[in-house]
Formats: C-alpha cells, sequence, structure tokens
C-alpha cells in the first residue's frame, strides 16, 4: 500500500485565514499537537514575512523531531536566505518556495512573462538546493496554468534540484475529473517527474478541496496539503481530518495509508478550533458534535441492533470519548495532573499548581469539569497568559431593566499600573467594552462577538471570541470563564494585547533594518 505524506499547514495557510492570529506559544502548542498527530511535514509559516513568524517557525523547527518543518517563501533570494535562518537547525529542513504560473497571475500580479517566471523558478531552486536538502516546488495557482508550460516548469525545478512538486488549487476552481487529469498530464509529460514526489494543496471555495485533493490521490499524488478544521485562506483548505480518516475507511479503494495518528485527531481539531476562535459547525465531516449522533427512531433502531448499520467511522478511532466527564471538586493533584497527561499536556510543577488553583476555583461552582474545561482553562492560564500588556483584575456590572447599565473595571496596564474606570451601555457586554476602551484610550471597533457555552447545563464554562479593529489592526481574542460578561472582558482584552504585541514586532524589525 502507498504512504501517503501528510503536509499539514494550519499554522501557514490555516492562519492565513481572516481574523486568525496565534501567539507565539499558541502557535508551539499547535505544531507539538501535530507532531502527536503523526503529520508527515508541518509547514509553521512564511519566515520572511514578519519577525513573529520567523520567530515561531525557528523555535517550531528547533523544537519538532518527528517531523519535518518547512516555511513558505517566494522566488527571491532574500525570502530564501530568511528561511535558511529559521529552519537550518530543524530535524529535516525543508524550504517551501513558490511562484505563480497562470497567464492572469503572471501578467496582472508578477508583472512577468511567461520565460521570466520559468527563469526565476530555476535560479530559486538552484539556489534554495545549495542550502536546503529538500526543496519543495509550488506552480501557484496551477489549476489555471496553460499546462504545457506548466508542464515546462515542472520539468525545469525537477532538473534544478526540486524533489516535491505541488500542484496548488489556489482559488478552488478545479473539480476532482478535471484535478485527476491534471496529474496524468504531468506524469504522461514531464519525462522527469518520476525524480519527485507529487503534491496536492487545495482551497474549498466550491467545497470541493477534499474531493479534489482524493482524486489526486487516486492520479498520483503522494502527499496532501491540508490544515486540522479546514481552517485557511477564503473558505479554507481541505481538511486534515477528513482526508486521513477517507484514506483510512476507503484503503480498500485508494489502495494507500498515512502515518497518522487518528486517535489524536478530536483533540488536535478542539485545540486548533479553541485557539483559533473557529468554532467546528455540528455537522462537520469527522469532528461535528453531530458526526456520531443518532437521532431517527429507525437510525437508533439499527445501531442498537448492529453499530455498522449506520456508522461507518467509529467514535473511538479519532479519539472522541464516549463519556468525557473526568474530574470533580473532591479531585487532588495527582488526578488532575494524570488527566493532563492524558490529554496529552506535560506540565512542569509550578504549571501544575497555578492550573489547579484555577480547576478548585472552577469545581467548587461546577458539578463536572469535562476535558473541554480542563483545555480552556489550560489555554487561558498557559497560553493565554504570555501576552499581557493589559491584564483584568476584577469586574463588577450594574444591570437593572429599563436603566442604562453600569461596568466598574480595574486592570493593570502596561506601565503595571492599576486603573479603575466605570461607563454606561445599552447593556453589559457594551458598558464593559465601553469602559476597556476608556481605559485603553483609544477607539476600538468590535467587528465580530462570538459566545458558546463548552458543555451543556447551566453551569457550562463559557467561551467568547471576539475580534476587533484597533489602530489600523485587526485580531481575534478569546476569553474563557463560568461567567459569560467575565469571558466577554478576557476576549477583548485578549484581542487588544494580542495586537500590541504585533505592534512591538513591527518596531522591533523598524529598528532593526535601521
Ligand atoms: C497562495 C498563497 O497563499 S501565497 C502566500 C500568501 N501569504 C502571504 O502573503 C502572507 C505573508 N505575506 C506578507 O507578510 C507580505 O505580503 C510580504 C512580507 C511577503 C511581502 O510584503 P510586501 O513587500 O509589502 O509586498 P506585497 O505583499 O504588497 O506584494 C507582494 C510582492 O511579492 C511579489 N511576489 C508574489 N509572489 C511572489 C513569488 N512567488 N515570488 C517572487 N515574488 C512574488 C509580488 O509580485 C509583489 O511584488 P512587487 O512589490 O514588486 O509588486
Ligand atoms: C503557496 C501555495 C501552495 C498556496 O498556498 C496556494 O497556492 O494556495
Amino acid at each position: 500500500m502507498r504512504k501517503i505524506n501528510i503536509f499539514d499547514t494550519t499554522l501557514r495557510d490555516g492562519e492565513q485565514s481572516a481574523g486568525i492570529n496565534l501567539n507565539h506559544s499558541e502557535k508551539m502548542e499547535v505544531a507539538r499537537q501535530l507532531e502527536r498527530l503523526g503529520v508527515d511535514i508541518i509547514e509553521a509559516g512564511f519566515p520572511a514575512s514578519s519577525k513573529g513568524d520567523f520567530r515561531a517557525v525557528k523555535e517550531i523547527a528547533d523544537t519538532i523531531r518527528n517531523c519535518s518543518v518547512t516555511g513558505l517563501s517566494r522566488s527571491n533570494m532574500k525570502d530564501i536566505d530568511i528561511s535558511w535562518e529559521a529552519l537550518k537547525d530543524g530535524a529535516e529542513p525543508r524550504l517551501h518556495l513558490f511562484i505563480a504560473t497562470s497567464p492572469i497571475h503572471m501578467q496582472y500580479k508578477l508583472k512577468m512573462t511567461p520565460e521570466q517566471v520559468l527563469q526565476t523558478a530555476v535560479d530559486s531552486v538552484k539556489y534554495a538546493a545549495q542550502k536546503f536538502p529538500i526543496i519543495q516546488f509550488s506552480a501557484e495557482d496551477a489549476t489555471r496554468s496553460d499546462l504545457p508550460f506548466l508542464a515546462q516548469v515542472v520539468k525545469a525545478v525537477i532538473d534544478a534540484g526540486a524533489t516535491v512538486i505541488n500542484i496548488p488549487d489556489t482559488v478552488g476552481y478545479t473539480t476532482p475529473k478535471e484535478y485527476g487529469q491534471i496529474f496524468t498530464y504531468l506524469k504522461e509529460n514531464v519525462p522527469n517527474i518520476g525524480k519527485a514526489i507529487l503534491s496536492t494543496h487545495c482551497h474549498d471555495d466550491l467545497g470541493m478541496a477534499v474531493a479534489n485533493s482524493l482524486s489526486a490521490v487516486e492520479h498520483g499524488a503522494g502527499q496532501v496539503e491540508c490544515t486540522i478544521n479546514g481552517i485557511g485562506e477564503r473558505a479554507g483548505n481541505a481538511a486534515l481530518e477528513e482526508i486521513g480518516v477517507a484514506l483510512h475507511i476507503r484503503n480498500d479503494f485508494y489502495q494507500a495509508k498515512t502515518g497518522l495518528n487518528l486517535q489524536q485527531i478530536k483533540k488536535t481539531s478542539t485545540l486548533v478550533s479553541k485557539l483559533t476562535g473557529v468554532i467546528v459547525p455540528p455537522n462537520k465531516a469527522v469532528i461535528g458534535k453531530n458526526a456520531f449522533a443518532h437521532e431517527s427512531g429507525i437510525h437508533q433502531d439499527g445501531i442498537l441492533k448492529e453499530k455498522s448499520t449506520y456508522e461507518i467511522i467509529s467514535p473511538e478511532l479519532v479519539g472522541v470519548a464516549s463519556n468525557d466527564m473526568v474530574l470533580g471538586k473532591h479531585s487532588g493533584r495527582h488526578a488532575f495532573r494524570n488527566r493532563m497527561e492524558e490529554l496529552g499536556y506535560t506540565l512542569t510543577t509550578e504549571e501544575i499548581n497555578n492550573l489547579f488553583v484555577a480547576f478548585k476555583e472552577l469545581a467548587d461552582k461546577k458539578k463536572e469539569i469535562t476535558d473541554d474545561d480542563l483545555l480552556s482553562l489550560l489555554f487561558e492560564e498557559k497560553l493565554g497568559s504570555s501576552v499581557k500588556f493589559y491584564s483584568l483584575k476584577s469586574l463588577q456590572v450594574q444591570y437593572v431593566t429599563h436603566q442604562v447599565t453600569t461596568a466598574t473595571i480595574s486592570m493593570t496596564t502596561p506601565e503595571n499600573e492599576e486603573v479603575h474606570e466605570a461607563c454606561t451601555g445599552s447593556g453589559s457586554v457594551e458598558a464593559i467594552y465601553n469602559t476597556l476602551e476608556r481605559i485603553i484610550g483609544s477607539k476600538v471597533h468590535l467587528e465580530d462577538y462570538r459566545i458558546q457555552a463548552n458543555t451543556g447545563g447551566r453551569d457550562a464554562l463559557a467561551e467568547v471570541f471576539v475580534k476587533i479593529n484597533f489602530q489600523g489592526m485587526t485580531s481575534s481574542g478569546r476569553g474563557s470563564a463560568q461567567d459569560v460578561l467575565e469571558a466577554s472582558a478576557k476576549a477583548y482584552i485578549n484581542a487588544v494585547n494580542r495586537i500590541l504585541l504585533q505592534q512591538q514586532y513591527r518596531e522591533e524589525l523598524q529598528n532593526l533594518v535601521k
């Protein structure tokens, strides 16, 4: 059976989704989880795009030992040099070089002739090959490219040293049949194609990203590029969990296997959803809340008699626990640490002690602490705390029906001063956000606000996701607490802190360039 390499681009193309903005610790956490999931390649970012991306790619490459770590680079020497600095100490450094080959992109975006694009592609692969042992070349917008020209570029870059050739459906335009035909065309018309692994990278603009990727596998692709939960630019990328499980369940048809540890799928999906704020729809294949729920009588009857009547994937296969109720207020540190380890998080004694305080506070208020609650606590305390320009000390809201609402807030500022402020609003959240805006002293536009409960029940933990625009920059933020208003305040502060961190990076970068 053929082995298909899984190339995860959650941290690069996934992070290109509008409103997603992961901080450094969050990226590290996702990378570690991808390693546990068993992906072959992690695309950790675009090192030349910002100092923050460079730092994240470098630390991921330096830390992750069981996957190859790569970064995206334009076809120019500056991007390649920066990428080498970020990736050189990785377990298996590889560069992901790209340039567009479609007439639309060449004429309007690159303003280059096809001959110039061909030459630039070859020159950059040759230059990169002096440093990198593995080079992947992507012909951006390949599916809208002229096929003989695409074949010419592919042949030339393989001769120049590329060993992985990616054929991206950059704008999600192709169909499964057509995409398969492009792979067949390249196999028949590029004489040296056998020296390279063919790769697929599909976007979901027409809802065909997974189908197109699987068609490419049928037609010879040995690598699939995808993201957790299908996040990515515009409508997203092919969803890793769907590709992984489809190849597993239908290996009779595809005659292919992956090295994925499928039991880590649910955990990885939850992590990415919580950190990015992109909620998984209940009906999403493989990982949605309803993916294993049987509602109608005839189905339930069938399931009770024989599961395989209506269930082609068992929940256990992808790590969905049948009962995820774990700890309560009488649990001690050992059980707590043990459950964290079962969830895949090995924490220091100090981290356990800090988290345990938050856990006990929550357990006092909430009957059952689920895995989801534990993960929210962990991300809130461990990852959220790495960026704290502003931090919430206390919050009081006075709400009276038919009257204005008042919020009173105490916060610590970036200068480490404690400030107190009060403002009114037409509702509780508005009063809180008006107060926070006054403390921050600059206009903050709220572009999106979403709230969800972690689990069912009156005492469920609230999770709030916001998207804000502040000082010309957009960021998402998240906050969780048992109280929805506290979660709302935390999400807002988290988003402001992320923007302040980006600004700090920019200033540091400008000082470096001066
Ligand atoms: C299909 C994809 O997903 S491609 C990846 C997309 N991801 C991103 O763009 C995220 C990261 N990007 C960034 O941070 C910025 O765009 C940067 C730092 C890379 C570049 O920023 P800027 O220098 O300000 O350029 P800007 O983004 O406005 O324009 C892109 C430039 O790169 C050129 N370019 C685009 N693709 C390539 C390529 N593959 N190889 C060489 N040059 C390229 C464009 O023609 C344009 O050049 P021009 O300035 O001479 O007109
Ligand atoms: C850089 C390439 C692989 C890409 O992201 C795309 O074409 O969508």
